[in-house]
């Protein structure tokens, strides 16, 4: 069993005994014991609740949203998405199935190359009561209801999208996107018909802006037909309608959206049917003058599998991409999203947290949740409540991260050079030199990005530790590598095999520098 079926099926379990707690057990045994399943998908944090029918489908979108969003974050440590889907036939399968219906979920395309539908959409889905180990035969616990299970059905009730473009923080990372995103959502006539394509690492905003760019276009046209979607929904769909013989009606509906916000695109990269599918509606959509909006993360041109003809659609219309905040935006960032959970922060506390939390904003939500519990858990009444959360109970929040081994201690300048010197093969006292041997300028460059990256340190203070008098030439390599990383053309380095790109090396050597033991 792939052990992200067995983490998945562990955290439905806790997801569940938690909103057991928070709903009560009557209430949960009512509207969930028997008529709800839960599948969390780690990859994308989405928490998918398939129910036997629309009623209790809304009845739970209704009731039971914010019990179902505190129980998953909490358990998860960030927000998740969150999915209601009817699913009937889910309640009509034997258990025996489910081990094989988890496993069918890991078949990339459902119908590869000339073969019928796989069985995972001829199979009658399961339903127990009770969680049930995709390992092997159900155990029984009163009073939960967990089954990992793929989603193969698209969502009937898809809550309310929940990300505004009036809550997204813009600064120089983000502008661009930001604008672009703008101009779609006010149906920019200049740009009718332009596909807009966001991308960037993971958490940066984009399923914000695209929920934002489907919000404020359905306010301001109250009848146009938007959808969203991530790439996941949009095949699982397409099968369902292949499979249901509903593929017209799917056609229609997709093509006769105006606006048509497609996330995670690159799921349907190793899914020829469905792309091919994808691109006949982008065509159409995009003919008709309305706006297709995809987000992803990477460069159209470096998702592998994309067809030509798909690249050559996406590179036609705008291609943004989002980069990590800067200092400034971050401590912005993180007090919106203080804001949205309610706690007050003193500015010191902001910063500190903004300076010590990692690059993406997934990870400043996650340690925002973590802070609120930690507060609560402290007895204090801060967090959220009525004192301001200061520097040090942030202090404090580190502190036990780092004991318990689930946060490293912020990353050095040192530690950064170390890594780089090793990963590159490269002196140490070469990298901080001056020769301008261009593998020993990329592996400065390198070092200087992470460096402004990944530590609170600023251009003069990386100049300082690099051995410069003025901080210029810092900025320089600092932006020579961004720009390496955005055009990503192949590299081949004397110390490695093959080519690579300059956006793989740099994760790279970031990953191993935030896996190194704590000093
Ligand atoms: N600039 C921003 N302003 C306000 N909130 C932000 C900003 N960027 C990200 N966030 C918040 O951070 C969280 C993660 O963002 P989001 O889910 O949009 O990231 P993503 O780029 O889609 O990540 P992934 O690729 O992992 O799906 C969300 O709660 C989002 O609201």
């Amino acid at each position: 069993m792939p052990s992200t079926i067995s983490t998945s099926y562990a955290i439905t379990t806790r997801i569940a005994e938690r909103l057991a707690e928070s709903l009560g057990q009557r209430k949960f045994a009512m509207w969930f014991d028997h008529s709800a399943r839960f599948n969390y998908e780690p990859a994308d944090r989405r928490l998918t609740v398939n129910v036997p029918n629309r009623f209790v489908a809304d009845w739970i979108g209704r009731n039971f949203e914010q019990d179902l969003h505190q129980a998953a974050s909490s358990e998860i440590g960030s927000d998740v998405e969150l999915n209601v889907c009817v699913d009937p036939e889910c309640f009509n399968q034997p258990a025996s199935n489910q081990q094989q219906d988890a496993q069918q979920t890991q078949n990339p395309d459902f119908n590869a190359p000339a073969t019928p539908p796989s069985p995972q959409f001829q199979t009658p889905t399961t339903h127990t009561a009770h969680p049930t180990n995709a390992a092997g035969p159900a155990t029984l616990a009163p009073n939960t209801v967990v089954m990992p299970r793929p989603t193969s059905s698209a969502p009937a009730y898809s809550r309310k999208l929940r990300h505004a473009l009036d809550t997204f923080v813009v600064g120089p990372a983000n502008e661009l996107a930001y604008s672009a995103a703008t101009r779609v959502a006010e149906d920019d006539a200049t740009i009718a018909g332009t596909p807009l394509f966001i991308h960037g690492g993971c958490g940066l905003g984009k399923t914000h802006l695209l929920q934002g760019i489907c919000n404020r276009y359905r306010t301001r046209n109250p009848q146009a037909r938007v959808h969203y979607c991530t790439g996941e929904q949009f095949t699982n769909e397409y099968i369902t309608a292949v499979r249901t013989n509903k593929l017209d009606q799917f056609r229609r509906r997709m093509r006769q959206m105006d606006l048509l916000a497609v996330d995670d695109i690159h799921f349907i990269a190793n899914k020829s049917s469905t792309q091919q599918e994808f691109l006949h509606c982008f065509d159409h959509i995009e003919l008709s003058g309305s706006n297709v909006v995809l987000a992803s993360d990477s460069h159209p041109k470096l998702i592998k599998q994309f067809t030509e003809a798909l690249v050559s659609r996406c590179v036609r219309g705008m291609v943004v991409q989002i980069h990590e905040p800067d200092e400034e935006t971050r401590i912005r960032i993180v007090r919106a999203l203080a804001d949205r959970r309610q706690m007050i922060l003193q500015p010191s506390a902001a910063r500190e947290l903004a300076l010590r939390a990692d690059g993406s904003v997934r990870e400043i939500e996650g340690l925002l949740t973590k802070l609120h519990a930690f507060a609560s858990l402290g007895g204090s009444r801060s967090g959220g409540l009525l004192e301001p959360v200061g520097h040090t109970l942030i202090n404090r929040l580190f502190e036990a991260e780092e004991k318990t081994g689930r946060r490293a201690k912020p990353v050095r300048f040192n530690d950064i050079v170390d890594t780089v010197s090793s990963e590159l093969q490269i002196e140490q006292a070469k990298i901080l030199g001056t020769s301008r041997n261009k593998h020993i300028v990329l592996a400065r460059s390198i070092a200087i990005y992470l460096t402004r990256n990944m530590t609170s340190m600023s251009y003069p203070e990386i100049a300082t530790a690099m051995g410069r008098k003025t901080h210029s030439t810092v900025i320089t390599a600092a932006q020579r590598m961004q720009r390496q990383i955005d055009e990503n053309a192949p590299i081949l380095l004397p110390s490695e095999a093959s080519s690579t790109t300059p956006k793989e090396l740099v994760d790279r050597i970031k990953r191993t520098i935030k896996r190194a033991p704590i000093s």
